[in-house]
């Protein structure tokens, strides 16, 4: 299926995994209460003045936590159409509540509980936090950008003004959400009945804005293939909540103002999604000239050219002609060569192991391949390495610089509650107290690593 590419999160080097409150296993399906954070239990009781919503208290002590989180069953306007697979025996429905963010609406695709758990979420039980979100379908605030035709790429969007790097672009709430095993375990009809039924039941402004969208020039399609090859064309993939008790399995998911972004190997703006509000935010990853495209990469960047086109091609079907395939062949080996080194050099950065042969001087060089490629959206891991190489060896000064630049960078492309985010914001307030502090000295310089569990490298 295609889809967008999805940020991953390299920068696995950490000895105290700040993400994983339960350890970094995966749950067991029926999920496990007592590994929830507290902070989303207080914020889903505190925001739902339902009664039927358990205290964070009563949901420690459920026995099948992941029950217990489904006492509180959401008010669909839409849930009528359902599919059973023989594959998984799962039931799979179109969900729909009309009056979501503020009436724009949103629809499901996936089993009744886990509709109900994302409903938890304060996008649904708090709508002040989706305010102001989806300035596209409504507009209250005039757009920094506007839609005009590009030749050979359909529609895309160009910026209406100067906007600065870290600038909001736009942001939207879920819009058509599939849970990645209704495509799996589905037969392909129902799977595609249940897909245009979520559709077709959204509030008519928001359906007509994605039936609009791309079907990257097939045309004639009856309704049903039409919205499947607008799902295929438009679609991000989006990582499960880390609380989801069916975390292991994604979604794909429909934005219907961000899917008109076209694609670019070195774009200027970038995307990620946030769980509390249920919303996926572009930002800036430089500044954007007036006239000048905004675009998103649609895959990892960090690939040479030939790997990019490969990818490209097979999942949207179009010949990549971004400036970065297109440029002189001398110019597109020097890349090539910058690609595969920053590859090669992040092994070296992300082993903690005694042997490992990294340095702040490694860093910098990583930072500055970074610089070289034009690869802003990555910037802040390189930084963040830095940062750790410099803090490894005890310069927390230069370390504390890295974190800021790692933080500052990151906010617009992972979002200020990232865990890297996170931990370079305790790396530059507190360099002495960090994991990192003079790890690769005492790796390097210190007594023998007992052999066996713990030694080494955390990969
Ligand atoms: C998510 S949509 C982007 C918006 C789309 N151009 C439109 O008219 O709505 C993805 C589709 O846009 C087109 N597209 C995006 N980036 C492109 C690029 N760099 N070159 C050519 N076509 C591109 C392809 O048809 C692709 O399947």
């Amino acid at each position: 299926h295609s889809s967008n590419h999805q940020h991953q999160h390299p920068l696995h080097h950490h000895h105290h995994d700040l993400g994983a409150v339960c350890g970094s296993g995966a749950l067991p399906l029926d999920g496990d209460a007592t590994c929830r954070s507290d902070i989303e239990y207080l914020a889903a009781s505190q925001k739902d003045n339902s009664t039927t919503q358990p205290t964070p208290e009563e949901r420690r002590q459920c026995p099948h936590g992941a029950d217990c989180d489904y006492q509180h069953k959401h008010a669909w306007t839409h849930s009528n159409q359902c599919f059973t697979s023989a594959k998984s025996n799962l039931e799979f429905c179109a969900f729909t509540d009309t009056s979501f963010a503020n009436g724009r609406g949103t629809s499901f695709v996936m089993p009744a509980r886990r509709a109900d758990y994302i409903a938890t979420s304060p996008a649904f039980t708090d709508p002040e936090v989706v305010a102001g979100v989806n300035q596209d379908l409504v507009r209250t605030i005039p757009a920094v950008y506007e839609m005009r035709e590009f030749p050979g790429k359909g529609m895309g969007l160009v910026a209406a003004k100067l906007i600065r790097r870290g600038d909001l672009i736009m942001a939207n709430t879920v819009s058509l959400v599939i849970d990645y095993r209704a495509f799996e375990d589905l037969p392909k009809e129902e799977y595609q009945q249940l897909q245009a039924f979520a559709v077709d039941n959204l509030p008519p402004a928001h359906r007509d804005a994605i039936m609009r969208l791309s079907t990257h020039f097939a045309s004639d399609l009856p309704h049903i293939a039409r919205v499947d090859k607008i799902a295929a064309t438009n679609a991000f993939d989006i990582e499960p909540d880390a609380d989801d008790a069916e975390q292991d399995h994604g979604f794909f998911v429909v934005f219907p103002e961000i899917a008109r972004m076209n694609h670019d190997c070195r774009p200027n703006a970038d995307y990620y999604f946030d769980h509390a509000t249920l919303t996926q935010y572009i930002h800036a990853t430089r500044d954007i000239a007036v006239g000048e495209e905004i675009t998103l990469s649609y895959i990892n960047p960090v690939m040479t050219r030939a790997a990019r086109l490969r990818k490209l091609q097979r999942n949207w079907g179009f010949e990549c002609a971004c400036s970065a395939c297109t440029q002189e062949r001398a110019l597109t080996e020097a890349s090539d060569k910058r690609i595969r080194q920053i590859n090669k050099l992040k092994d070296d950065l992300t082993s903690w192991a005694p042997g490992s042969r990294a340095s702040p001087a490694m860093a910098e060089l990583f930072v500055s391949l970074h610089q070289q490629e034009r690869l802003e959206s990555a910037m802040y891991e390189a930084y963040a390495f830095a940062a750790a190489e410099y803090n490894g060896v005890g310069e927390p000064w230069t370390a504390i610089k890295y974190a800021r630049l790692a933080v500052d960078w990151g906010i617009p492309i992972v979002g200020p509650k990232d865990r890297d985010v996170l931990d370079m914001e305790a790396l530059a307030e507190d360099p002495w107290g960090h994991w990192s502090w003079m790890l690769r000295s005492k790796k390097r310089f210190g007594p023998p690593e007992e052999k066996g569990e713990g030694a080494g490298d955390d990969e």
